[in-house]
C-alpha cells in the first residue's frame, strides 16, 4: 500500500472581486463577482512507505495547500486522494491517529503549561498506554535532548528548544507518516543538524515516511534522495536529487588564480569563439563559467597557459540551490 496516492489532485480558491466606488459596492451587494485561483493543479503523487521526500517550490507555489489537503485540513476541489489508505478529510477522526504534523510557524503545544503536561494530554488524546508511551517517548526525549525542558512552560522555550518539543509531540503516537512544513526555519545550525539526525533515525528505526517542505535545500540534501518540485500548482519535477544534478548541474565553474594581475578583456579575447563567460573577483582571481557539453577544461587551460602564468586552479561544484534557481528561471522540465 502506498502511503500517499493522489491523482489529478486540485484545489481552487474563490475570492470575491470588489468593484470600485459606491456604485460598485452597491452592485456587489446584488451580484458578487469572484475570481478562481487554482493553488494546486492536477497533481499526481505516489509515495511509498519509508520514503523521505522533499517538497519544494517558490513562495505561493502551492506547497502548504497540498499539505493541508494531505492532512485533511482542506477538502480538495477535485481529484483522487488516499493517505494511509484513507480519505483524509472524510475519515478525519481515524486518519489523524496515523499521521504526525509539524508546522514550523504554528505550535501544537499549549503555550502556558509545561511541555510534559502537553505530552500527557496528547497521550490521552491518542489513548496510549503508559507502557507504550514510555517505551517510545523515552527514546524520543533522549535523542532530542529535551529531558530538562519538560518542566518548562512552552512560552519560556527558545525557538530551537520549542521545535524539538514540537517534533516529539508530533511523534507521541509513533505515526507511520510524518508531515513537516518548514521544520528548520529560523533554527541555528546545531539544532538543524540534531533535528536531521533524529529524522534519519526514526526513518531507519520505524520506517517512518516523511514528507518535508522547506526553503532550505540543505535539509533535503541531508535527508532525502527524492525531490518533488512545484511551480504554479503543478509538479515540474519528481525524481532523484542526483539526476537533477546531472541533468541540470552541467554548468562548470573554474576559478583561476594568476601569479600577476590579468586583464578581463584580454582573457575574453584569448577565448576566441569558446563559449566561456568570465567573472572577475580581483586582479589576480578570475572565474570562467561554461557548459560542460560545449568545452573541456583542458581547452580552456591550454589557451590561458599560452599567455599567463597560473598559480592555482580549482573547479567549483554547482550547488543544488543554483540548479533549482536555474530551473525556475528557465521554466518547465520533465523528469
Ligand atoms: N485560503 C486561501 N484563500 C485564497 N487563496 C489562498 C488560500 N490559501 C492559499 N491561497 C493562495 O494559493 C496559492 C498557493 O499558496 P500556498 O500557501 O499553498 O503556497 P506555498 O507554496 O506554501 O507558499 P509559501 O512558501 O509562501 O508558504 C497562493 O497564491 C496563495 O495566495
Amino acid at each position: 500500500m502506498l502511503r500517499i496516492e493522489a491523482k489529478g489532485l486540485t484545489k481552487e480558491f474563490k475570492s470575491y472581486i470588489s468593484r470600485p466606488g459606491l456604485a460598485g459596492a452597491f452592485r456587489d451587494l446584488f451580484n458578487r463577482q469572484y475570481k478562481t485561483l487554482r493553488a494546486v493543479d492536477h497533481i499526481d503523487l505516489e509515495i511509498a512507505p519509508g520514503e523521505i521526500v522533499g517538497y519544494i517550490g517558490e513562495n505561493g507555489a502551492g506547497k502548504s495547500t497540498t499539505i493541508k489537503m494531505l492532512t485533511g485540513i482542506l477538502m480538495p476541489t477535485s481529484g483522487y486522494l488516499r493517505v494511509n489508505g484513507m480519505d483524509p478529510h472524510r475519515d478525519r477522526e481515524k486518519f489523524v491517529r496515523t499521521i504526525g504534523v509539524v508546522f514550523g510557524q504554528r505550535s501544537q503545544l499549549w503555550w502556558d503549561i509545561a511541555v510534559q503536561e502537553s505530552f500527557t494530554l496528547l497521550k490521552k488524546v491518542y489513548r496510549l498506554s503508559d507502557e507504550e508511551y514510555k517505551r517510545h517517548m523515552g527514546h524520543v526525549i533522549e535523542v532530542l535532548e529535551i529531558e530538562e525542558l519538560l518542566t518548562k512552560p512552552v512560552r519560556k522555550l527558545s525557538l530551537g528548544q520549542r521545535m524539538r518539543c514540537e517534533l516529539a509531540a508530533a511523534l507521541i503516537h509513533n505515526p507511520p507518516l510524518l508531515f513537516l512544513d518548514e521544520p528548520t526555519i529560523g533554527l541555528d545550525v546545531l539544532v538543524k543538524l540534531k533535528i536531521r539526525e533524529f529524522l534519519k533515525e526514526i526513518n531507519q528505526k520505524y520506517g517512518t515516511t516523511i514528507l518535508l517542505t522547506t526553503h532550505d535545500l540543505s535539509d533535503i540534501e541531508a535527508l532525502s534522495s527524492r525531490v518533488i518540485m512545484l511551480d504554479n500548482g503543478k509538479i515540474i519535477y519528481d525524481g532523484g536529487l542526483n539526476e537533477l544534478r546531472t541533468t541540470w548541474g552541467n554548468e562548470k565553474k573554474v576559478m583561476i588564480e594568476f601569479t600577476k594581475p590579468a586583464d578581463l578583456n584580454e582573457l575574453k579575447r584569448l577565448m576566441g569563439s569558446l563559449p566561456v563567460t568570465w567573472q572577475k573577483e580581483n586582479d589576480l582571481r578570475f572565474r570562467a563559467v561554461f557548459e560542460e557539453e560545449d568545452l573541456a577544461v583542458s581547452d580552456l587551460l591550454a589557451r590561458i597557459i599560452s599567455r599567463y602564468e597560473v598559480k592555482d586552479i580549482s573547479v567549483e561544484a554547482v550547488s543544488t540551490e543554483e540548479i533549482v534557481r536555474k530551473i525556475y528561471q528557465e521554466g518547465i522540465i520533465h523528469a
